[in-house]
């Protein structure tokens, strides 16, 4: 008679559970792709005689310069929408920032756009506190929130508006990073944000789950009113997730634009991008715990270990042979995505693809463990504890 010791009990409820999660990851490698396939860089069909755009008020939170600062900017002034104004937003006399957006203001004076410099403090969210002045003035019933390194194509804003329907609420973009330049760091950001990062964020949004990103986001003003405006938002750090939430909670729907948004500051390290990478892990840990005490085992190499391990326990699966298997089938399925987010031609091969891809994939469990390992958050020159939950304390100036 088969006896089930309680080690053996365990080992095979555990192996069943793993091969039951590595179902679930290949399952939703093959529902991202699909839905990437056919949402991403697909025009809405409108009715011809579809009503004149709503005006957007576009803030720009800046705060430094890098060098692609100005040419970035400039894609605000050119976008073919008919009614928008810009509010670019300074915290400090002295930034950078403020002469690069005098300079645009002198080329395209016809454009409305202003400048603000000062901060106003209503939370401890620097980024809210900066916009605020932008905020207070903007008299469009669209809000545009756009990070300083965001790129505009000439038509993204009227998808954007496009997808604006009358259940919408807020409508944000799929984060991804131009072809910038050939260093590591550009090509393992551009990879991240083209595979494992859009997956998980097409996935959330397929399921109905907030998954919003401040970097770009479209929001009706009256929504943000109705709750105290933008400042109701500056006690969090992840302002985003925060705005997300309260329009859910109110019933409106959150939409993902078809054209995602284009990220193209350069000039940072491969410190800086891991740095950023950790900071929103905490801020998840913070505010989606459970889901994030997971992320360790959606990544290609644990699961594979484990896939392998189960595999073995299970069925006497030759443990080498699934692993590569394993690790081939998850690159195919991520340069797959890679190449329907990237949509058009590719400057890198499939060889330096693999190469970084698998540095990026090794490194990934280390960046979560350092992530957890520190909890203070440090944003550009300041730093912040925030409590389970989201609200955030600022600790000092960095
Ligand atoms: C079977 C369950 C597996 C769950 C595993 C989830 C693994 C997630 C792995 C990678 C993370 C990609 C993340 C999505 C984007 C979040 C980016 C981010 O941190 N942004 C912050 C800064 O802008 C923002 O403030 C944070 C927002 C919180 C978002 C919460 C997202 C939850 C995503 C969960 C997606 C998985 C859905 C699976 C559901 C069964
Ligand atoms: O102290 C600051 C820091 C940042 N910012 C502005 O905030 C924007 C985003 O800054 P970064 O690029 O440093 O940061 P991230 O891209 O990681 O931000 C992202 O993660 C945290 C979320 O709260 C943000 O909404 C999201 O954009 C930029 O436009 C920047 O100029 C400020 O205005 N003040």
């Amino acid at each position: 008679m088969f006896r089930c010791f309680p080690s053996t009990c365990v080992l095979y409820g555990a192996s069943i559970l793993i091969i039951f999660f590595w179902c679930l990851m290949w399952m939703h490698h093959v529902i991202t792709i699909i839905y990437a396939k056919s949402k991403l860089y697909k025009k809405l069909k409108l009715c011809p005689e579809s009503p004149s755009y709503v005006g957007v008020s576009i803030i720009k939170p800046l705060m430094g310069f890098d060098p692609n600062l100005l040419s970035n900017l400039e894609t605000f002034f050119t976008m073919d929408y008919d009614c928008y104004e810009i509010l670019f937003c300074v915290a400090e006399e002295g930034d950078p920032a403020i002469k690069v957006v005098n300079s645009l203001l002198d080329k395209f004076p016809t454009v409305d756009a202003k400048l603000f410099v000062g901060n106003s403090v209503v939370g401890v969210n620097p980024k809210i506190n900066n916009m605020q002045s932008g905020y207070s003035v903007a008299k469009h019933p669209l809000i545009l929130i756009s990070d300083s390194g965001i790129r505009m194509k000439p038509d993204t804003l009227k998808d954007m508006v496009e997808h604006m329907t009358d259940k919408v609420g807020l409508v944000h973009q799929l984060p991804f990073v131009c072809d910038k330049d050939d260093s590591l760091v550009s090509i393992m950001e551009q990879i991240f944000f083209g595979t494992c990062h859009a997956r998980f964020y097409l996935l959330a949004n397929l399921l109905n789950l907030n998954c919003v990103t401040g970097m770009s986001l479209l929001v009706r003003k009256s929504l943000l009113d109705e709750v105290g405006g933008l400042q109701s938002f500056g006690s969090y750090l992840a302002e985003d997730f925060f705005i997300g939430k309260s329009l859910r909670d109110r019933g409106w729907k959150l939409q993902v634009s078809a054209y995602p948004a284009l990220q193209n500051a350069t000039g940072y390290g491969m410190d800086y991008f891991r740095n950023r990478l950790k900071r929103w892990i905490k801020l998840r840990l913070k505010m989606v715990p459970f889901v994030t005490f997971l992320e360790p085992f959606t990544q290609s190499l644990l699961i594979g270990f484990l896939a392998s391990w189960a595999g073995t326990y299970l069925f006497a699966w030759n443990p080498v042979a699934v692993f590569m298997v394993h690790i081939f089938l998850w690159f195919i399925c991520d340069w797959t995505m890679f190449t329907i987010v990237h949509n058009g031609p590719l400057r890198i091969s499939r060889f330096v693809f693999l190469v970084v891809w698998l540095l990026r994939e090794v490194d990934s469990n280390f960046l979560f463990m350092s992530a957890l390992a520190d909890p203070s958050i440090v944003w550009r020159d300041k730093a912040f504890r925030v409590s389970w939950g989201g609200l955030t304390e600022k600790i000092t100036e960095k």
